[in-house]
């Protein structure tokens, strides 16, 4: 995975520890303040309440330590608040008082707890994690309140008033839960289509063999940068190699000894040219070297250097050389020109009898569309 990549998703992670963060802070707020605001007989909030406070606090220091997994973080807050959440809901029909005038602030102060568990374990959790939480958190709310229930049944008409309650209240449950599970799963799809994207974007643009641009992306490099060439004026060079007498490595060695030089050669030019630029795979043994910042003399200093490496150095056990053709872009002319005129230098350097670094001619080829060269070279879908 490219640097970027790699520090756009710790980026990312970060966010969330920080998000999970001030979450556990303000549940250690509401713990703290119903604790000292509570019901003086009420056991569940005096014991339990400072113990989850704690809980939460450590977690707390866990998300921003970040030395525990976030999945294994995000399961845990979420496990601690569904059983917080039911538990409590428990202790409300089996411990608590008889409803009575209790019912309303068990719905309205309770509840809602129960909703904000089945939003923050689609959040948290994605797609199926989270449906199983949420059915789990319904089931059982849903249980209690029918079990509560029963009594209307045998004719208690104040159990039956309750039950119309309770029934309003897990229909509202169950939208919720619809709702943010058809949200969640929209966002998970989103996102994974985004993934697939990506990858595929990036296949189109990579060189199988030497993991460099291929064609179409050294197009797409040199678009994107000459637009900047006519805003800020800096020049631009491009540089076509042509590995000499390839043919007759492959004949000689065999295609996997082929494969290994076009890889070496690929790497040697990344070093010595690529830094500041793009060095991509052009077809067969034909490399494209594009460097914003660099003119005409410049590229040609740079393709000498890199030419007099490659006689010098080894490639793959065997000596192998290259022929360079160096032509700088000219906003008048646009993208084809240059790639024609590298074109023509490269077609010089050969006839020169290879091995040789050559400027573009200063007549203008005839003109030559590379991008559909390009497009036809790309496979069929
Ligand atoms: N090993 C290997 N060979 C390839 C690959 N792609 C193309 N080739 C071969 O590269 C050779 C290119 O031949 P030519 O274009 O005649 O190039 P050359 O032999 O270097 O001749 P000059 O350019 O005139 O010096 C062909 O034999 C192709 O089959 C590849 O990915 N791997």
């Amino acid at each position: 995975m490219p640097d970027s990549e790699k520090q756009e998703l710790s980026r990312l992670t970060d966010y969330r520890r920080y998000t999970y963060a001030v979450a556990s802070v303000m549940a250690m707020a509401i713990f703290f303040v119903s604790w000292l605001f509570r019901h003086p007989h009420d056991l569940f909030i005096a014991i339990g309440y400072p113990v989850f406070s704690v809980v939460y606090g450590v977690s707390c220091v866990m998300l921003i330590h970040g030395r525990v997994r976030l999945r294994l973080l995000e399961v845990g807050l979420v496990s601690l608040m569904a059983v917080i959440v039911l538990s409590r809901l428990a202790w409300h029909f089996i411990v608590g008082e008889p409803f009575g005038d209790n019912l309303m602030p068990l719905i309205s102060g309770h509840y809602w707890a129960v909703g904000v568990l089945i939003v923050l374990a689609f959040i948290a959790l994605g797609f199926k994690a989270g449906m199983a939480v949420a059915v789990v958190a319904f089931s059982f709310s849903a249980l209690l309140a029918t079990g509560a229930s029963l009594s209307c049944a045998v004719g208690e008409p104040a159990d039956c008033s309750n039950a119309m309650y309770f029934l309003r209240i897990h229909l509202f449950l169950l939208a919720l839960l619809a709702l943010t599970s058809s949200g969640t799963l929209l966002r998970d799809q989103t996102f994974a289509a985004i993934a697939r994207a990506q990858v595929l974007e990036k296949l189109n643009v990579t060189d199988r063999l030497t993991s460099l641009a291929n064609r179409y992306g050294a197009i797409r490099y040199l678009e994107k940068n000459t637009g900047n060439t006519s805003q800020q004026e800096q020049p631009l060079s491009v540089t076509l190699v042509n590995v000499d007498h390839f043919r007759r490595i492959n004949h000689t060695h065999g295609r996997d000894t082929g494969d290994l030089v076009i890889t070496r050669i690929g790497e040697l030019l990344s070093e010595v040219m690529g830094l500041q630029g793009l060095v991509a795979r052009w077809g067969s043994d034909e490399f494209l070297v594009i460097r914003p910042g660099d003119d005409q003399g410049e590229a040609l200093h740079r393709a000498e250097h890199c030419r007099w490496r490659m006689e010098h150095t080894p490639i793959a056990g065997l000596a192998v050389t290259a022929s360079f053709g160096v032509a700088q872009y000219d906003t008048e002319q646009g993208i084809d020109d240059v790639l024609c005129r590298a074109d023509q230098g490269l077609a010089q350097a050969r006839a020169n009898g290879r091995n040789v670094v050559a400027a573009a001619p200063e007549q203008r080829p005839p003109p030559h569309s590379f991008r559909r060269r390009e497009r036809e070279d790309l496979p069929a879908v």
